[in-house]
């Protein structure tokens, strides 16, 4: 089995939200700082997927990162960058917009890893399509990556649905809602 590498998304644009998404606090701590200390126990590695602003005001901080280097943001190009940073290793990808996440999710695809497969992820609360942004991407996603972007393809749930995935029932599906706005986040309360 490959080695393990954390991959906190923080990069994009946050249109919808108004704000560093990231940068939100729900946990006492900014949530890419508290995804990190999630991802950190299974992963030899934790980096940061960010932007090249953000990469801008990280000048001084210890961060691992890697700086997306496309024009057109989207979050298949950040896993793309960590693949082109290591190709060899597998990548727990986490987006940093699903502030419900604990542990229990975590487990979950560790234990369900499949490593023969392409990547290990979750059905998402329709039941049947796969949930891209939080999920184990075996080295063997790479290659299929980097030519889906070349043909155009920026669809995370499309290329899984193309390719040979290991899908999981969630323990708790109510882990993996997706906070893109401030209504929503108002309505969760956090
Ligand atoms: N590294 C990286 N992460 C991204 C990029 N685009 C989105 N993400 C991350 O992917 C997850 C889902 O992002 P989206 O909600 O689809 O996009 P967004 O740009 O963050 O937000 P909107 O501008 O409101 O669409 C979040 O964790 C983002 O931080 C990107 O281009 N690079």
């Amino acid at each position: 089995m490959s080695k393990l590498n954390g991959l906190v998304l923080a990069g994009g644009r946050s249109t919808r939200m108004g704000q560093d998404k990231s940068q939100l606090v729900y946990h006492r701590k900014p949530q890419r700082e508290h995804l990190t200390e999630l991802l950190r126990p299974y992963c030899s590695v934790v980096f940061w997927s960010v932007n090249a602003m953000q990469a801008n005001e990280l000048m001084d901080s210890d961060q691992l990162r890697i700086v997306d280097a496309f024009a057109i943001p989207t979050p298949l190009n950040g896993i793309l960058s960590a693949f082109q940073y290591d190709a060899e290793a597998a990548w727990f990808v986490v987006a940093c917009d699903m502030p419900l996440l604990t542990v229990q999710s975590l487990d979950a695809l560790v234990k369900g890893r499949n490593p023969a497969k392409k990547a290990t992820v979750f059905y998402d609360s329709d039941g049947h399509l796969p949930e891209p942004l939080l999920g184990i991407y075996e080295p063997a996603f790479g290659p299929i990556l980097h030519q889906a972007i070349a043909d155009g393809v920026y669809s995370p749930r499309q290329l899984l649905q193309q390719n040979d995935v290991q899908l999981l029932t969630p323990p708790d599906i109510r882990e993996l809602t997706n906070i893109n706005d401030p209504a929503a986040r108002a309505k969760l309360g956090l």
